[in-house]
């Protein structure tokens, strides 16, 4: 059987009158991406939020790695080894793009400095931060300031981040928002060797994006899953031609 990296059971989160999560159970397998699509405000970002430990879930269980981890705050998950893309760029802009790669093996990492430069100097922290630029082809960039990259490399840089961490799994928030066809191009294929050494779970709108990676996709509608299944399984459902498809399809 393959090995369920990460799971939900059960979940549910409520905010006043609306319902962002309803029961949701999903996993995520060794090797996969597994999307999860919906219409705005279907509640993709809340379960995400929830996985990784910013909101805790009214009812249902996290379990990463085996453990329940539905009691553990987003540090502890992330030294866990669960790395993540954010919708919207966490990155110091004013930091080099090396710099930023180091903070995130820092953070992975801990340890104590009293001084930016005397973290700068860790052979230790620098040498996992360039080989993460590597992975994701930003080593020439290293001495650039953030600022100064295009949309595009911030989220080459991000997903670098993230893979500071040597993760287990990735949860990623709408990493081609903004992409130009290029840059969109250029970062599905980065994703598509990622999954090999950690699984995705991946929230996205660029539905050319999705069909072309996922292995499976999940489609949230109103805080519930309707279906989960292969890229043509979802293509031919009709429950979610009706909700979701259908409509971008009209549109
Ligand atoms: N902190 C909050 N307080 C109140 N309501 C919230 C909060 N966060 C989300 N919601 C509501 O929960 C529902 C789900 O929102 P969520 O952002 O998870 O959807 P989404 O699928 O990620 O949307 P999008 O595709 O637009 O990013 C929406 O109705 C939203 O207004």
């Amino acid at each position: 059987m393959t090995e369920v990296v990460l799971q939900t059971r059960g979940i549910s989160k409520a905010f006043g009158a609306v319902q962002a999560s309803t029961e949701i159970s999903l996993d995520l397998r060794a090797g996969e991406i597994h999307a999860l699509i919906g219409p705005n405000g279907a509640g993709k970002s809340t379960l995400i939020k929830q996985i990784a430990g910013n909101l805790a879930p009214d009812s249902g269980t996290v379990q990463f790695l085996g453990r329940d981890v539905t009691g553990l705050g987003t540090v502890a998950r992330a030294r866990m080894g669960l790395g993540r893309t954010f919708q919207i760029s966490a990155l110091a802009m004013e930091h080099t793009v090396l710099q930023n790669a180091v903070l995130g093996a820092l953070g992975a990492r801990g340890g104590v400095f009293r001084f930016f430069r005397d973290v700068m100097r860790n052979r230790e922290l620098t040498e996992v931060a360039m080989q993460a630029l590597e992975r994701v082809g930003l080593q020439d960039q290293a001495a650039t300031r953030t600022a100064e990259l295009s949309h595009g490399q911030r989220r080459q840089l991000e997903v670098a981040v993230a893979l500071t961490l040597g993760p287990r799994a990735f949860l990623m928030d709408e990493p081609m928002a903004g992409l130009g066809a290029e840059g969109s191009k250029h970062l599905t294929g980065l994703l598509d060797g990622l999954r090999a050494e950690a699984p995705i779970l991946l929230v996205e709108h660029d539905m050319d994006a999705v069909f072309a990676l996922a292995d499976r996709i999940s489609v949230l509608v109103y805080g519930r899953v309707i279906a989960t299944g292969t890229g043509p399984e979802i293509r031919a459902n009709a429950e979610v031609r009706q909700a979701y498809l259908g409509a971008e399809d009209a549109a």
